[in-house]
């Protein structure tokens, strides 16, 4: 390809630079996502809430995702009228949702004032929540469009895995940070959220940097393909949505990202709590723990994404990784393993399992999808995800509460047993190995090139 011929995609600068922005915004919306997990303990001592509160409120998240179908809206919205105002809408939803939340936290409510059975804090945080995660979800879909659109050809899966290594750099403050936050302000609980949202608001306007890139990159290719990559822009249609789901390859992917997900995202908000009750750390450094975890995938899933664009074996790399989730879970669930250094190896385990699926699992959905039906494919992978990140932190809050209490009743501090919550973990990742072989058989008979180099030569 000559000089004359290059579209702003194809400098290496250009695309780098699309990618750090939207990298920024997704760290921001990462970081809010988890900054409640650490402060479970002191959201029960000193705001009265139990493990059932905890639980609801953290399934919030999914809500409108998942029975509003917030994110097929979401995905028809961006394949129709595209990332650059998709994504703005999306960051200001994060907004508005994050706002409502700290609201709660930092507010008092009249005792006895309840909303859906929970006092009135508890279910207008779950609100802010449940209006931040259909943002972040729908952002999530935009960016991962965005970077199919700049890196397609290139380093794709690399670019998704920095991407998602970035976005574990909130994960890691929000484990890290909080209860460091609260002591800094004298035990003020809303101090992290306050915090939090300053830096959303900071990603917020940084999106309007990637539109202008947008508007420069779209230009650059009008001038170039003469209306060859129009075939990426089509939009969404229903004969597409068709499509997405009449392919097997989807479905085994989906069902694949739902199961492995349940087991990692929704044990971050109980971690914290893990360990204190696990093996009895010192509930200021419980959060560090977990923190480890984001910490080894920085590193890790840029590697493996780079392993995927330059040698291929994306399935056999989803499999390893579902095996890994089995063990760690299966070690955890095991009563009597309180050594705190096995618990070190086994987050940094857990972390090396969250790098290497996710690593090939969203540019393998880019070798099964067509590029035109990506935001619709994305955005159903992530409803289905959500049915996940909205049930599973549901059911152990209900779990721990009606069968893992080990302190007596009226007790000052809550204690639980976390075996069960461990075992149910474990059985997602035993059900994640099932489907990542079913994949990888898929992709030997239909084709999809999942073991192969995403790079082109
Ligand atoms: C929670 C969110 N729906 C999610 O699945 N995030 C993934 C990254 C998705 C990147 C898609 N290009 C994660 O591993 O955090």
């Amino acid at each position: 390809m000559n000089t004359a011929q290059k579209s702003l995609r194809d400098k290496p600068v250009a695309r780098w630079s699309a990618l750090i922005i939207v990298s920024i915004t997704m760290f921001c919306g990462y970081f809010f996502t988890d900054v409640m997990s650490p402060l479970k303990p002191l959201l029960e001592k000193d705001l009265g809430w139990t493990s059932g509160d905890y639980g609801w409120f953290t399934s919030a998240y999914g809500w409108f995702n998942v029975f509003f179908f917030m994110l097929f809206i979401g995905g028809i919205i961006l394949d129709k009228v595209g990332a650059r105002i998709t994504g703005l809408l999306a960051s200001g939803i994060m907004v508005i949702g994050a706002s409502l939340k700290y609201y709660a936290i930092a507010n008092t409510f009249p005792e006895g004032a309840t909303i859906l059975g929970h006092s009135k804090q508890v279910a207008l945080a779950a609100l802010g929540f449940a209006i931040f995660g259909t943002g972040v979800e729908i952002m999530g879909i935009t960016v991962s469009k965005i970077i199919v659109r700049w890196f397609k050809g290139y380093e794709m899966a690399l670019a998704m895995g920095l991407q998602v290594a970035v976005a574990r750099i909130g994960t890691l403050l929000a484990m890290a940070a909080p209860l460091r936050i609260v002591d800094y302000f004298h035990g003020n609980i809303a101090a992290p959220l306050a915090f939090c949202l300053v830096l959303l608001i900071i990603g917020f306007l940084s999106y309007f940097v990637y539109i202008v890139m947008d508007k420069k990159l779209e230009a650059s290719m009008e001038k170039v393909e003469d209306g060859q990559e129009s075939d990426s822009e089509e939009g969404f249609s229903f004969k597409d949505l068709k499509a997405v789901f009449a392919n097997r390859g989807f479905w085994y992917i989906a069902i694949l990202c739902v199961l492995f997900y349940s087991s990692v995202f929704p044990f971050l908000k109980y971690a914290t709590d893990f360990f204190i009750n696990k093996f009895g750390m010192a509930p200021e450094r419980a959060g560090d723990l977990p923190g480890l975890l984001p910490l080894g995938t920085l590193f890790l899933t840029p590697i493996f994404g780079g392993i995927y664009d330059k040698v291929g074996k994306g399935a056999t790399i989803m499999i390893i990784g579902s095996i890994l989730l089995v063990l760690i879970h299966g070690l955890f669930a095991v009563e009597g393993l309180t050594n705190v250094t096995l618990a070190v190896i086994l987050v940094l385990l857990l972390g090396v399992a969250l790098s290497l699926v996710p690593s090939a699992m969203w540019p393998s959905v880019a070798k099964i999808i067509p590029e035109k039906q990506l935001g619709t494919a994305f955005s159903m992978i992530f409803w289905v995800q959500n049915w996940g990140l909205m049930g599973v932190p549901l059911l152990i809050g209900v779990v721990l509460e009606k069968f893992c209490i080990t302190s007596a009743p009226g007790a000052e501090k809550v204690t639980y047993n976390y075996h069960i919550p461990m075992l149910i973990f474990m059985g997602f990742g035993v059900l994640s190995v099932v489907f990542a072989f079913l994949l990888k058989n898929a992709d030997k008979k239909k084709g999809y090139g999942l073991e192969l180099p995403n790079m082109k030569k």
